[in-house]
């Protein structure tokens, strides 16, 4: 039986990787709800104004043909994922109430038919509060910095190969410190969201884990949940038969147990 699994974090604590690997491995569908706020400040936030009209027309015309439109969402925030102004863009209006409660209710209505890995700050407690499984991906700081530095430095090596450098050969200490200031902006930003998820999700703190480990211990939850969701059933039933039988022929019912 499908279920759907909602994943919180902080930045850069794994939620992409680890949904990306969950969702393949389960054959389950991913929603990130980040690329819908970089969609949006793409397409709909012009001359510095928010057109909300857009967006409600967008949102009607996505819930006829979601699936569509998710790919859609997909390939626009590929190709801006670099783009700062979008990325400041996308901050702005995740500030909006109102654009938030469209996103989270087009991801609700996707979402009914469940087999989803849907993440995103408010994921396990705004977004889908009813998911079977939540969880938080934590980290220390130290060890999210360290990864996202990781990460910039093998793509930036990877582009001086392909003579298509980004970084503009800035020192191993200047990315730090970008990264750090991104970090500890971002974690300012959903520390109120963060608090409450923590409360209603089971924590993973992958700081000593590998991206390996932390996916089979969250397929662990999933696989205890269908077992004991799947079997709880049948155990009961068995007990039930079984205590009628007892209670009407115990002897006979003994003897059948009997050892010769
Ligand atoms: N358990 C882990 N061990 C080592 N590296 C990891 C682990 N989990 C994730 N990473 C690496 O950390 C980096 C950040 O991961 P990822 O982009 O998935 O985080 P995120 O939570 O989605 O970030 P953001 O909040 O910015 O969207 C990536 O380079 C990823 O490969
Ligand atoms: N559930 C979410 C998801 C995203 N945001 C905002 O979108 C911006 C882009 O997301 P990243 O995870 O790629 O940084 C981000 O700055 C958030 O402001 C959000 O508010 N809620």
């Amino acid at each position: 039986m499908k279920i759907n699994i909602a994943i919180n974090g902080p930045a850069s604590s794994g939620k992409t990787t680890i949904g990306k690997k969950l969702s393949e491995k389960l054959e389950y569908q991913l929603i990130d709800s980040s690329v819908f706020y970089r969609y949006f400040a793409k397409k709909f936030y012009l001359n510095n104004i928010i057109q909300i009209n857009e967006i409600y027309l967008f949102k009607d015309e996505m819930l006829n043909n979601p699936f569509y439109h998710l790919k859609e969402i997909e390939h626009v925030n590929t190709q801006f994922y670099q783009d700062l102004t979008i990325s400041q863009r996308a901050s702005e209006i995740a500030k909006v109430q109102e654009i938030r409660s469209i996103i989270n209710e087009i991801i609700q209505i996707i979402t009914k038919k469940k087999g989803f890995v849907v993440l995103g700050r408010d994921a396990t407690t705004k977004i889908l509060p009813d998911a079977k499984i939540k969880l938080v991906l934590d980290a220390e700081i130290e060890t999210r910095v360290c990864r996202r530095v990781k990460q910039i430095l093998d793509v930036e090596r990877e582009a001086k190969i392909q003579q298509s450098s980004q970084l503009n050969n800035l020192t191993e200490l200047e990315i730090i410190g970008k990264v750090l200031s991104d970090i500890l902006k971002r974690d300012f930003d959903a520390y109120e969201l963060i608090l409450e998820a923590k409360k209603v999700a089971t924590i993973i703190n992958t700081s000593n884990l590998s991206i390996e480990q932390v996916l089979a211990k969250i397929l662990r939850h999933v696989y205890w949940y269908n077992f004991s969701n799947d079997n709880l059933l049948h155990v009961i039933i068995f007990m039930i038969i079984f205590f009628i039988l007892i209670r009407s022929q115990p002897i006979k019912l003994f003897g059948l147990f009997k050892i010769e």
